[in-house]
């Protein structure tokens, strides 16, 4: 695969750091210190291909996304989460039988230890409950026997008990801190609807389950963005697998990448009704402020994501009445397509996830864990992919400090 530097070896990340023995892929030599220039570059590692993978397809000129070779748009009609994440753990569709027997095996890892509830439960109140699922991740650890296993078959094996409990876990954190009792996994309900009534304690209709699940498969991978890079550069050292996602759980957090389906929320809120939107968008891009569920590093057009779930928010708001939430997001879409939709910037999967979550009576504070529930599958998957043909990621920086300096003892320094 021509272009592809395994392990990052020679890509220069940042102007910081020094840039001793520069290598060009497997087989180079290590010589005299390497002078390098800034123009090297690679500032984002903005179109740097470090593997391949068999996952997921982006052409972000066109807005096209397919996993395994198959439109998201079809996984979103056809398929269900529990398949996709199968599809990808396998890297192809499964049969009817191997389908069933996955969804039993989920079922079966619903319930989480009694112990890690017990910490759930004594978790501070008020903190974010992605600071909890990062803790709750890590805790799991702890109490998995198989959790240092670095074997394909562990690796997937602890991938599916962590499919199957990140939802329970998101929901008992929610109710811990509302202070309301636990409520236990059913077998008996999809992966999707189980969340929701565990969340709420209510078990919800057959429309808002499956509602909730298309948002799943559409959240449940997308190549090598920032978390799962961050869960493969955690797995290319060799790590165990509740470190390579809790530190995905992490990366996940930021408003630039998963924290951005609340910011967006934030963002509503402070515009308050339809009528101020336009001012707002305005107002934010005459100040060279970012406006929050747009712009991507690959997509320069629409999110194929975001077109779907803009769709099921409008099916939602036409029948219960357009929800002033939906409204002030046409408005904002319209403004930012027509002042910098040149500049490639458009909604994203984070622009109306938010709207179809609160429609299902969510709090703006669980949007980010949903996006963990859904990613956990895609970040268990590219790492089982990544570590089948492992090299540690190790990139670099062109130093840019002083050079040749002495020591200059404590007690002399000005
Ligand atoms: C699930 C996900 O992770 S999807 C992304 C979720 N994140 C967000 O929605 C946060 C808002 N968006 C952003 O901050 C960015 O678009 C990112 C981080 C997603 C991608 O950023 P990058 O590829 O690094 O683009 P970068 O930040 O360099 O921006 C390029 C240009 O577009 C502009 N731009 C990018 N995003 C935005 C935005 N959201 N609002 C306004 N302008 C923007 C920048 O100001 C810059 O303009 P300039 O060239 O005139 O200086
Ligand atoms: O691919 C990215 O950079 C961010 C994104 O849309 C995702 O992770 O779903």
């Amino acid at each position: 695969m021509a272009g592809i530097v395994g392990g990052l070896g020679t890509v220069l990340v940042t102007g910081a750091g020094t840039v001793w023995g520069a290598r060009s892929g497997r087989g180079r030599c290590y010589g005299e210190p390497t002078m390098t220039n800034t123009a090297n570059v690679a500032k984002g590692l903005e179109g740097v291909l470090f593997t391949e993978s068999k996952l997921t397809f982006i052409n972000g000129t066109e807005g096209i996304l397919t996993h395994l070779g198959i439109p998201i748009q079809d996984w979103a009609e056809h398929s269900t989460f529990e398949e996709l994440s199968l599809a990808l753990l396998n890297g192809k569709l499964p049969t009817a039988a191997e389908l069933a027997a996955f969804d039993a095996e989920l079922k079966a890892n619903r319930a989480v230890p009694e112990a890690l509830v017990e910490i759930i439960r004594h978790m501070p109140r008020g903190v974010h409950p992605m600071q909890a699922l990062r803790t709750a991740v890590s805790y799991l650890g702890l109490l998995d026997p198989q959790a240092e296993q670095t074997t394909e078959d562990a690796r997937r094996a602890i991938s599916v008990r962590m499919i199957a409990q990140f939802s329970t876990i998101i929901a008992a954190i929610n109710r811990a801190q509302e202070g309301h009792d636990i409520v236990a996994p059913r077998m008996d309900l999809t992966h999707a609807g189980n969340f929701l009534y565990m969340l709420t304690g209510k078990e919800p209709t057959e429309e808002q389950a499956r509602l909730f699940d298309i948002a799943l498969v559409l959240h449940a991978d997308h190549g090598m963005n920032a978390s799962t890079f961050t869960a493969i550069a955690t797995a290319s050292t060799l790590s165990d697998m509740y470190s390579c996602i809790t530190s995905a759980v992490g990366a996940l957090k930021g408003p630039l990448h998963g924290g951005a389906n609340e910011a967006v929320m934030d963002m509503l809120d402070e515009v308050g009704t339809p009528d101020k939107a336009e001012a707002y968008i305005t107002g934010k891009l005459d100040r060279k402020e970012k406006i929050m569920g747009v712009g991507h590093r690959v997509y320069k057009y629409f999110d194929p994501r975001s077109r779907v779930l803009r769709d099921y928010a409008e099916v939602v708001a036409n029948k219960e009445g357009k929800s002033n939430y939906y409204q002030i997001l046409e408005t904002i879409e319209k403004t930012v397509v027509d002042r910098i939709g040149s500049k490639g910037i458009y909604p994203n999967v984070d622009f109306y996830s938010g709207t179809v979550y609160s429609d299902l009576g969510i709090r703006k504070e669980y949007f980010t864990p949903i996006f963990a529930l859904a990613r956990i599958s895609g970040w268990c998957a590219s790492v089982i992919e990544y570590t089948r043909d492992n090299r540690l990621l190790r990139p670099d920086a062109v130093y840019t400090g002083e050079r040749d300096q002495k020591y200059v003892p404590l007690q002399e320094r000005q």
